[in-house]
C-alpha cells in the first residue's frame, strides 16, 4: 500500500450522535490498519459535530466540512484514497479530481448499492448522503453543488453494483441516459471497463460505497441491500479499471462498525480493497473463482 495518500475525513449525516460516532470510529479503524501508509486528517469544524439536525444548519455544516477536505486535497499528490464518513465526504475529492483534469476527461464509477442520486425536493430522508451525486451534478443545496471545471456531467458517470434506486432516482438515470452497470455484471471486470471506455475517459475516479457489497461479505454498514457485490469481484474490477485508466482518485465511504470487535471483522475485506485501488494491478483471482472469501 505504499506510495498512495489517504485522507481521513471522518464526516456522519444527521441522523444521531451514536450513528455520528459509529461513522467516526470506522474511519478512524481503517487509519489505525494501514501501516506505513501516509495517512492524513481532515480537521473537522468543530461545529459540524453538533449540528446534526436536519435542514440549513446541517448543510451549512457539511459545507465546511468540504472546504476543509478542499484545502488538505491541495496540499496532496494525486491519487489520494479519501476514507470517509459518509457518501457526503466524497464532494471535495470528486470535485479536486474533475478540475485537475481536462473537461471530459474523467469517469466517476460509482460503486455503491445506492443511486445517491436524490435532490432535496425527491429525498426520502432528508440525509445528505442520498443526494451527492445529484449536487456533483451541479444540483444540490446552496454550497454543496458542484459548479464550473468541477461538476460532473451525466454522461462523465458510471453506476456500478447500484440495486436500490428510489422512484425519482430511476427516472433520473433514464432521462440522462447514465450508464448502469449491475451487480451480475460485475461477475465480468471488463463490463466496468467498457462502461468508461464509452464515456471517452481516460481517468477514473472510483467511488466505493461499501454498502455496495453483499451484506454477506461486511456488517458495519448503515444501509445493507440484499444481492450485492462479492469482494472478489469488485476488487478485480477495481484492478481492470486501474489496468486500463490512471486512477485520478478514490474514495471509500459509510464503514460504521458497531464496535472495534465488528471493526476488526470488516478490516480484511476493506484492507483488500484498499490494496486493490493502491496495490499491484494484476488479477488475483484464478478465472471462473467464485470471489467468496
Ligand atoms: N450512500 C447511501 N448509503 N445512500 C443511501 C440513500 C438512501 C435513500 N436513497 C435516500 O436518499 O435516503
Amino acid at each position: 500500500m505504499s506510495g498512495a495518500s489517504f485522507l481521513v475525513v471522518p464526516q456522519w449525516q444527521g441522523s444521531g450522535s451514536s450513528r455520528a460516532m459509529r461513522l467516526i470510529d470506522g474511519a478512524d479503524a481503517i487509519r489505525g490498519d494501514l501501516p506505513g501508509a501516509r495517512t492524513h486528517q481532515v480537521p473537522v469544524p468543530a461545529a459540524a459535530g453538533e449540528s446534526l439536525g436536519s435542514g440549513v444548519n446541517r448543510f451549512s455544516s457539511l459545507a465546511a466540512v468540504r472546504e476543509a477536505t478542499e484545502a488538505e486535497l491541495a496540499l496532496l499528490e494525486a491519487p489520494v484514497v479519501t476514507v470517509g464518513g459518509d457518501c457526503g465526504a466524497e464532494l471535495a475529492p470528486v470535485q479536486h479530481a474533475l478540475a485537475a483534469h481536462p473537461p471530459g476527461s474523467v469517469a466517476v464509477v460509482w460503486f455503491d448499492a445506492h443511486g445517491d442520486l436524490n435532490d432535496v425536493d425527491s429525498s426520502p430522508s432528508g440525509a445528505f448522503h442520498g443526494m451527492v451525486l445529484r449536487a456533483l451534478l451541479g444540483d444540490g443545496p446552496d454550497g454543496l453543488a458542484s459548479a464550473g471545471e468541477s461538476r460532473l456531467a451525466p454522461a462523465q458517470l458510471v453506476l456500478a453494483g447500484v440495486r436500490a434506486l428510489d422512484d425519482g432516482e430511476s427516472a433520473f438515470v433514464e432521462q440522462n441516459g447514465i450508464r448502469v452497470v449491475s451487480p451480475g455484471e460485475l461477475d465480468d471486470p471488463e463490463a466496468i471497463v467498457n462502461a468508461v471506455a464509452a464515456t471517452g475517459a481516460t481517468a477514473v475516479y472510483v467511488h466505493i460505497d461499501l454498502d455496495v457489497l453483499d451484506p454477506s461479505a461486511i456488517d458495519g454498514i448503515g444501509y445493507p441491500e440484499p444481492f450485492g457485490v462479492l469482494p472478489e469481484r469488485l476488487t478485480e474490477a477495481i484492478r481492470a479499471l486501474r489496468r486500463r485508466f490512471e486512477l485520478a482518485g478514490a474514495g471509500l465511504m459509510e464503514f460504521a462498525p458497531e464496535n472495534p470487535d465488528a471493526a476488526a471483522h470488516d478490516l480484511p475485506v476493506i484492507l483488500r480493497i484498499l490494496g486493490a485501488l493502491t496495490g499491484p494491478t494484476a488479477s488475483q483471482a484464478p478465472a471462473g473463482s467464485d470471489g467468496a472469501r
